[in-house]
């Protein structure tokens, strides 16, 4: 059982390049933390410096409550998964996941007890004298797993464990550990695991909270519903949601003691919650923005756009149009009783009338691109 926390870590490389920038992050004990972020964004950084594979430049990591920045990776009572298994290959998978507890002197039936007890848990009893190579990447990642659980470790580190996965056995694998966290809570075992995944979808499933890294710094820290309907930023608004966030230049206006937002030279009116926030931005550029599901193509929903289609994606329950206003591409994402229409009908080109729930736009300062409706 361990809270993690963060104060003021800073990496430079030795290179002279700095990748994380004063993190300050408090993950709670038995908390799903996942960091997600762009390549490069110094997510993998984060998690080797929590894990003591990477030096810490300055700040401090506080593992439960000790401060473990000269504590080697062994004795910080954590256990790390890798994207590549990291398994010994002339091993079997009793070996693999017994070997940490041989090395730590364990007696041998508390050894058997502990691995027989993961490999039910991932499924893979029926693989134990079985070598890595004789296995897929899905047996081979559980494995992984399985060795880091043996260790009872206070917190669990995962670097992008599924990534080398198809895409099924992501699914999959991504509901397996997800339900290990449960199952260990459940058993008393109030495991902390950090997560780092580049993909936000697991990191919208599978995280209490998610950290959104951009170039070494924290975006925003919060939960997947509060990420999804208050992104803090236009960087956080443009990567959490599947397909992305509609964002575009627009300006704020007022006519009639009325706040409109003006796009493409159409004016979508502001609800007067919205409209209060976004009167002090009258004359001024903004960053506006609308999810993809926010967008309708039924004129009871809300104010309407001219657009030109481009493409139309229709599969099983849901329809993605893609449309031109101007120059700037948008995407409505239509579902439910909208299917009952062939949008394929749609000719590319063809001036088409979409409406944005203006109750569910976004509005970012076209400066500091902070969300105004938050401030
Ligand atoms: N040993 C190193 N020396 C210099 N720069 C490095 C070193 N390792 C990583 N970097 C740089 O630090 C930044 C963060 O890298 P990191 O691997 O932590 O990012 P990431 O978010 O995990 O990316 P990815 O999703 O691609 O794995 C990148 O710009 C990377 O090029």
């Amino acid at each position: 059982m361990a809270e993690v926390v963060l104060k003021k870590v800073e990496k430079v490389y030795p290179n002279g390049f700095k990748a994380v920038h004063g993190v300050d992050l408090d993950i709670r004990d038995g908390e799903f933390m996942v960091f997600v972020g762009p390549s490069g964004c110094a997510k993998t950084t984060t998690l080797r410096m929590v894990a003591g594979l990477e030096e810490i430049s300055s700040g401090e990591v506080w593992i439960g409550d000790r401060m473990v920045n000269s504590t080697p990776p062994k004795d910080r009572g954590i256990a790390m998964v890798f994207q590549n298994y990291a398994l010994y290959p002339h091993m079997t998978v009793y070996n693999n996941m017994a070997f940490g507890l041989k090395m730590a002197k364990i007696p041998a039936d508390e050894i058997d007890r502990r691995v027989q007890d993961a490999a039910q848990k991932l499924d893979i009893t029926d693989l134990l004298d079985r070598k890595p190579k004789e296995m897929s990447g899905g047996q081979r990642q559980r494995v992984a797993v399985g060795r880091a659980i043996v260790r009872k470790p206070d917190v669990f580190l995962f670097d992008e464990p599924l990534s080398n996965l198809d895409a099924k056995l992501r699914v999959s694998m991504r509901v397996r550990i997800t339900q290990l966290h449960k199952e260990l809570k459940k058993a008393g075992q109030n495991a902390t695991m950090i997560y780092v995944t580049h993909d936000q979808v697991e990191a919208m499933t599978m995280g209490d909270r998610i950290c959104v890294m951009d170039y070494g710094k924290i975006m925003q820290v919060d939960t997947p519903l509060n990420l999804y309907h208050a992104p803090a930023n236009k960087f956080v608004a443009g990567f959490i949601g599947s397909p992305a966030m509609n964002l575009a230049e627009a300006e704020i206006i007022s006519k009639d003691d009325q706040v409109f937002v003006s796009l493409n030279g159409e004016e979508l009116l502001l609800p007067e919650d919205k409209a209060t926030k976004a009167e002090h931005y009258v004359g001024q550029k903004v960053w506006f923005g609308i999810r993809p599901e926010n967008i309708a193509i039924n004129e009871a929903a809300g104010s309407g756009l001219t657009g030109k289609v481009s493409v139309v994606e229709q599969m099983g329950n849901e329809v993605y149009i893609y449309f031109f206003l101007g120059e700037q591409q948008f995407i409505a994402r239509l579902s439910g009783e909208s299917n009952s229409r062939d949008f394929k009908a749609l000719d590319y080109g063809t001036p088409t009338r979409f409406f944005a729930d203006m109750n569910k736009c976004h509005i970012f300062d076209y400066e500091t691109e902070q969300n105004i409706f938050l401030q």
